[in-house]
C-alpha cells in the first residue's frame, strides 16, 4: 500500500516537521589547499568545531519541534539487504574513478570489512587515503608508477550541503543531476534511499528529475514559492534546459503547482545558486543581495494543451513585481543583506547572510556572524534563531543549504 505524505513541501515557509541533515565527518579532515578548488572550497574548516555548531543547528531545529534525520543513517538503512549493499559499493566505486581493476577490486574488499553499514557509509563519505589500502601497488604497473595523489577515492566535503543533491518539491522529489563530478556522487546516497528505505520504498515517489539526466540542476535553485509557483535559478549550476525538463514532469503529475519561474541570475560563484541570493522569510518578505533587485529577466513555464506542452514566457521586470504578480501580493517587502551597505552586504552575502532556514512563516535560523543582516531582519519582525558559524560558513553555504525539509506544514 502506497504510503501517503511521506514527502510533503508546498512552500519555503510552512512550519517544519522534519528535515534531513548530514553531520559532518572526516571528510573534512581530508580536504587539502590542493583540493579546495575543484570540492568547491574556499577554506579548510575545523571539524571538531563544525560540528558543534552544527549540533547547535540541530538543536535549534529539534527545540522547535522539528525532526532530524540524517543522510548517514538513511543510506546505512537502506543497504540493510546484503544484494542492495553490494549493488550500491559497485555503484559507488564505478563513479569514484578508480583507475586499475585490481584497486577497484581491494577498494570493494575493504569497504566490505566495515562491521556496520554506517560505518561503511561514513568511510564512502570520508574518502580513502592511499596509506589504507596498503597493497594495490604491487599489482598494477599504472599503480606503481602512478603520481603522489593521496587519495584512493575522493572525499565529500560538500555533504552537509544536504540541500544540494536532490530537492523535495511537492510530494516528489528532484533527484538532481549536479555540475560537478565531486557533488554529483552525492547523489548516489539519495538514490539509494529512495528507491530501498523503508519509508520511501514502498511510497512510489515521483522524481522530477533524475542523477542520469545530461544537464545540471541543484537543490540550491530550487524555490517552492508557493503551491502554485516554483522558482528555479538558472545559475553557475543548473541548466534552463534542466528547468524545462523539471517543469514538464510536475505538469505532467497531477500537483497543485501551476508556474515554474526560471530567473536567470549570473553565472558566478558569489551567486552560486538562487538561495545563495534570494531566501523567502515570511509570506510576504524575503532577504536578498541587492544585486538582484533587477530588472531581472524570468521566465515563466505553465502547462500548454498538452501535458507534454509548456507555454514559456519571456519577461523583464524588478524583482519586487515579479514576486508581487506571480505571488499575487499587493507589497512585496525585499529586506537587503547588509542593508544595502555595498561593504557589508558584500561581506555578509559571502557569508551566506540572505540564506536562511525558515521553519515557520516569520521564523528563520541564520549565521551569528552575519549581525547587520540579522538586525535588519528583526526589525522587520522577523523572529530569528541564531547558530553559531565560524567554521560552516567555510564551506559557502548557510542554514537554508544545510538542511533538506522533507515534511512541511502547509499553509493555509
Ligand atoms: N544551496 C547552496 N547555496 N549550497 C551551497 C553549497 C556550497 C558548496 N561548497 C558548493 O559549492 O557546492
Amino acid at each position: 500500500m502506497a504510503k501517503e505524505n511521506v514527502l510533503n513541501v508546498y512552500s519555503e515557509i510552512g512550519r517544519l516537521k522534519k528535515v534531513l541533515l548530514h553531520r559532518p565527518g572526516k571528510e573534512i579532515e581530508n580536504l587539502t589547499p590542493d583540493l579546495m578548488d575543484r570540492l568547491l572550497f574556499d577554506d579548510i574548516p575545523y571539524l571538531e568545531v563544525a560540528r558543534q555548531e552544527h549540533d547547535a543547528f540541530a538543536d535549534i531545529l529539534r527545540n522547535n519541534g522539528v525532526e532530524v534525520v540524517y543522510l548517514e543513517d538513511l543510506a546505512a538503512e537502506a543497504i540493510a539487504d546484503d544484494k542492495i549493499k553490494n549493488q550500491f559499493v559497485d555503484e559507488f566505486i564505478k563513479e569514484a574513478s578508480i583507475q586499475s581493476e585490481k584497486k577497484r577490486e581491494l577498494v570493494k574488499e575493504y569497504l566490505l570489512s566495515f562491521s556496520t553499514n554506517r560505518e561503511m557509509v561514513d568511510k564512502m563519505m570520508e574518502g580513502i587515503r592511499k596509506e589504507e589500502i596498503k597493497d594495490y601497488k604491487k599489482t598494477s604497473l599504472a599503480d606503481m608508477i602512478e603520481s603522489d595523489y593521496p587519495f584512493i577515492v575522493d572525499p565529500m566535503p560538500n555533504l552537509y550541503f544536504t540541500r544540494d543533491p536532490f530537492a523535495t518539491i511537492g510530494g516528489g522529489v528532484s533527484l538532481n543531476h549536479m555540475r560537478t563530478v565531486t557533488r554529483n556522487r552525492e547523489t548516489l546516497f539519495a538514490k539509494y534511499i529512495f528507491n530501498y528505505h523503508p519509508e520511501y520504498k514502498d511510497a512510489n515517489v515521483p522524481l522530477w528529475y533524475d542523477r542520469t539526466e545530461d544537464t545540471a540542476i541543484e537543490g540550491g535553485d530550487e524555490l517552492i514559492l508557493s503551491d502554485k509557483v516554483i522558482a528555479i535559478g538558472v545559475s553557475e549550476r543548473t541548466d534552463g534546459a534542466s528547468v524545462e525538463k523539471l517543469a514538464k514532469k510536475i505538469f505532467e503529475k497531477d500537483e497543485k503547482f501551476e508556474v515554474v519561474l526560471a530567473f536567470d541570475i549570473p553565472k558566478k560563484r558569489a551567486f552560486m545558486h538562487l538561495d545563495t541570493v534570494f531566501t523567502m522569510v515570511d509570506y510576504d518578505k524575503f532577504t536578498i543581495h541587492p544585486e538582484i533587485e533587477g530588472p531581472l529577466t524570468v521566465y515563466s513555464i505553465r502547462k500548454g494543451e498538452n501535458p507534454k506542452d509548456v507555454i514559456i514566457e519571456k519577461e523583464t521586470m524588478e524583482l519586487k513585481n515579479i514576486l508581487e504578480k506571480y505571488l499575487e501580493i499587493d507589497n512585496v517587502t525585499l529586506i537587503r543583506c547588509g542593508g544595502g551597505n555595498m561593504i557589508d552586504a558584500g561581506r555578509e552575502q559571502w557569508n551566506d547572510g540572505s540564506n536562511t532556514l525558515a521553519i515557520a512563516p516569520g521564523e528563520v535560523v541564520v549565521y551569528s556572524r552575519n549581525h547587520v543582516t540579522n538586525k535588519l531582519l528583526e526589525e522587520h519582525g522577523i523572529k530569528l534563531h541564531i547558530m553559531p558559524s565560524s567554521e560552516l560558513s567555510r564551506g559557502r553555504g548557510g542554514p537554508r543549504c544545510m538542511s533538506m525539509p522533507l515534511v512541511r506544514e502547509n499553509l493555509r
